[in-house]
């Protein structure tokens, strides 16, 4: 049986805003419940504004969540952790970010960016630590790593400053990595070797994934599994080739006339939606989906529907969809 790595448990995570009267938030998260098995690819699919990257940073403790539980390894990890405690966590937890340039510190060469995770987590000696960094250089495609060693970011392409930021995610040997839109600022051709690269280092590493995109094509392509969020709240998850070929949820349905290779039988013309994704700070009553939905009800704008399995393994917040 699969070991599941990663629980969230109805994770609920609000922004107060400020200016506006009376105290008011913005719902980025609700109630959101998924797990993650150990060697798997997830992929958490949404549109812009849906609360993956707030996921992503509550999971790496940059937020802390306002209610439910994140459980790593069996363990909670909310609340209070003494530094010592943190930094295993987070050696644990690695993170790479949408804006490979942004995440890299612009005064420092490539050999002084990647010292830093062997030195902070206490990982090479000084002696070892020149080729540990050519290690985990080659890793990437870096080679030979002394061509890049003495660069500065803003002398890589965006591709070489990704590889960068993997590498230096994979020094300290994770055992899950969250990728909040690795590939979306690269070019197509370097789009599919990062996508790979990732691929690989599940295979051989056994290291497990949460892989946050907005582009439903990129997620059947990577993800053994799919969480489909909208407005804070999971709308869909499921094995990756079933959330996409039968796509319950009409959120789902309508991300996938977005895709680029939409499935051959798909009626787009059926699906088309109308509007934007609501304000989180005053969501939509009931399903928050139904000011959108081609097939909503009267009652779709009363009660929340509960998440229910609509095949093994496969789950849907639409009571309606057939
Ligand atoms: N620190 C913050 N303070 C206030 N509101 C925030 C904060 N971070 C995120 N939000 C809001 O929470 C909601 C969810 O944002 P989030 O970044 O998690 O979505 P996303 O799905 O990752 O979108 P994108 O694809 O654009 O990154 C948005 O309405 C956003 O404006």
């Amino acid at each position: 049986m699969s070991e599941t790595i990663l629980e969230l448990r109805n994770v609920t995570k609000h922004f107060p805003v400020r200016g506006l009267g009376q105290k008011r938030f913005v719902h980025a998260m609700d109630g959101v419940s998924f797990s993650l098995n150990r060697g798997e690819i997830l992929s958490v699919v949404g549109e812009s504004g849906s609360g993956k990257t707030t996921t992503a940073k509550v999971i790496t403790r940059i937020y802390e969540s306002d209610a439910g539980s994140v459980v790593f390894q069996g363990k909670p990890v909310g609340g209070k952790l003494k530094h010592d405690k943190l930094l295993e966590y987070r050696s644990q937890v690695q993170m790479i970010f949408q804006d490979p340039f942004g995440a890299l510190n612009p005064t420092h060469t490539i050999g002084s960016i990647m010292e830093r995770p062997f030195v902070i987590h206490k990982l090479a000696g000084r002696k070892e630590l020149e080729a540990r960094i050519k290690d985990v250089l080659v890793q990437v495609g870096m080679d030979p790593p002394e061509q890049y060693m003495q660069k500065f970011p803003h002398e890589l392409s965006g591709g070489q400053r990704q590889r960068v930021n993997i590498a230096r995610a994979i020094a300290v040997d994770p055992l899950l990595l969250i990728a909040d839109e690795p590939t979306s600022m690269l070019d197509v051709s370097i789009k599919m070797i990062i996508m790979n690269m990732i691929k690989r280092f599940r295979d051989e590493k056994g290291i497990s994934y949460l892989y946050i995109t907005h582009d439903l094509a990129g997620a059947r392509y990577i993800a053994d599994r799919i969480v489909v969020m909208y407005a804070g709240m999971v709308m869909e998850t499921g094995p990756a080739e079933e959330v996409i070929s039968g796509a319950h949820h009409p959120y789902t349905r309508l991300l996938k006339s977005a895709a680029p290779q939409p499935e051959a039988n798909f009626n787009r013309a059926r699906l088309t939606t109308k509007g934007e994704i609501p304000s989180l700070i005053d969501p939509p009553s009931g399903c928050r989906f139904h000011p959108r939905c081609p097939i909503a009800r009267s009652e779709c704008s009363k009660l929340v529907p509960e998440i229910r399995e609509v095949s093994a393994g496969h789950f849907s917040r639409c009571r309606f969809s057939s």
